[in-house]
């Protein structure tokens, strides 16, 4: 069972939990927040920070996909924020280390759409070869263009995986099964799946792929990895695929390579700057040019990954609510703990520094008040404690710990 909301560091019973859902967010997002007598509001778009900040006032939970920006300047702002649920597996959208600071978890889900991004990619290795894009486009004009010339099979072609992580290991084994050839490089040392084979560089992976398709996260060494000095490395009349995130491509610089014809082709799902919700213009260097496919990131985008999605970030995102279970937060000590029956349970966010838990555990014996069980995990910043309590102290204790100097946030779960 579910229990009903408490009070962050209070002892004022308020109404129920507010959850804001952006951009869409499949509605098996709604079971797990209903349940828990959660309110839901939804909006289709990706708010902007100051609408955004706005709406964060009476919010306790946001759930966003890849295009609302939650930067330090609107966690600030976000008092009664508990947690962020990011719908999808990316998330460098949010300020994760000011949130972590702040002692808000974040949450992903980050394996479900993880199938219909490499399933896309191997579609569009075979558009890519074949030209289907443009010959659809003809078709659809009204001309009749029968070709064969620069349409190849992919078969014994090499396909190049830069970041063989969750969706790149997919792709390498959805390509063998087209009788590809596949290379990866990554930063981290990966067991090649199948026949799969690793390279020491990238320059070497660039110069011996016909495709080169590019699955690592947005950090700083990924921002520009591909640019004009990577491109020229490619083999002349490979194909560029890109559905990691739009700042790993310059994209002037790959609209040069198709110009000019040293790339045969490229298929671009993310990019630098994405318009906010369906309808608005997109304007891109890359638009209509030969053979190239321009899709407006939809690797993850079918029914299966946003059903599937919808249910894990909601279900994190209620077990943090309610019994503070922080297991698969990506900014966050890892803790679960079954709740002993008849208790309620004080959930403290601290600064990390010596001292803490005595002054804590202080309070508890203060209050008189009997610990049936307590877990802290930590991390370089945060502690992050969870005790259950006899219930009719629970509240002192929270108030007391929550005036210590060393509390983030302090609250009862029920
Ligand atoms: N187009 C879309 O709709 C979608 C896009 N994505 C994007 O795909 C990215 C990858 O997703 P997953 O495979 O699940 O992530 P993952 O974390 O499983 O794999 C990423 C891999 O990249 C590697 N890596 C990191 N930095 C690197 C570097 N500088 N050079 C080489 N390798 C590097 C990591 O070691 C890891 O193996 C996500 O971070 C997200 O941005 C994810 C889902 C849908
Ligand atoms: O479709 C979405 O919500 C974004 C997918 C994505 O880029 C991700 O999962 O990281």
């Amino acid at each position: 069972m579910i229990a009903k909301r408490p009070f962050p560091g209070s002892a004022t019973a308020k109404p129920a939990l507010r959850v804001l859902l952006c951009e869409n967010i499949h509605p098996s997002a709604n079971e797990a927040f209903s349940a828990a007598d959660l309110h839901i509001e939804t909006l289709s778009y990706a708010p902007k920070e100051e609408e955004l900040r706005e709406r964060l006032r009476d919010i306790d939970v946001l759930g966003i996909r890849s295009k609302t920006l939650v930067r330090a300047s609107t966690l600030e702002h976000a008092h009664r924020l508990l947690s962020i649920g990011c719908f999808c597996i990316g998330t460098n959208q949010v300020d994760i280390h000011g949130a972590n600071m702040r002692g808000v978890p974040v949450f992903n889900a980050p394996f479900s759409n993880t199938r219909s991004v490499a399933e896309m990619i191997l579609a569009e290795v075979v558009m890519l070869a074949r030209q289907l894009g443009d010959r659809s486009r003809e078709v659809h004009d009204g001309q009749w263009r029968k070709v064969a010339t620069g349409c190849y099979e992919v078969r014994g072609k090499t396909l190049g995986i830069v970041g063989y992580g969750h969706i790149g290991t997919q792709v390498g084994i959805l390509a063998e099964a087209f009788g590809m050839r596949v290379l990866y490089f990554d930063i981290a040392t990966k067991l090649p799946i199948g026949n799969a084979r690793s390279v020491a560089s990238l320059g070497e992976l660039l110069a011996n792929s016909d495709f080169v398709t590019l699955h690592v996260p947005a950090t700083r060494e990924t921002s520009r990895m591909i640019g004009s000095a990577e491109l020229s490395v490619m083999k002349k009349g490979g194909y560029l695929l890109n559905a990691s995130r739009g700042q790993v491509v310059d994209i002037d610089a790959l609209a040069t390579a198709i110009r000019s014809k040293h790339l045969g082709g490229a298929a671009v799902d993310v990019y630098p700057e994405e318009p906010e919700s369906n309808g608005d213009q997109f304007a891109s260097e890359l638009r209509n040019l030969p053979n190239v496919i321009l899709t407006p990131h939809v690797g993850g985008s079918t029914e299966e990954a946003q059903e599937s999605i919808g249910r894990e970030v909601s279900i994190a995102l209620t077990k943090f609510v309610v019994a503070g279970t922080t297991a698969g937060a990506v900014n966050f000590p890892a803790v679960e703990l079954p709740q002993v029956g008849g208790t309620h349970r004080v959930l403290n966010v601290h600064r990390n520094v010596p001292g803490v838990l005595r002054d804590i555990n202080r309070i508890v014996s203060d209050r008189n008040a009997n610990i049936h069980s307590q877990v802290l995990a930590t991390d370089a910043n945060i502690g992050y404690l969870i005790m259950d309590l006899d219930q009719d102290v629970s509240a002192d204790v929270c108030s007391d710990i929550a005036a210590l100097s060393t509390n983030i946030r302090t609250r009862i779960s029920n």
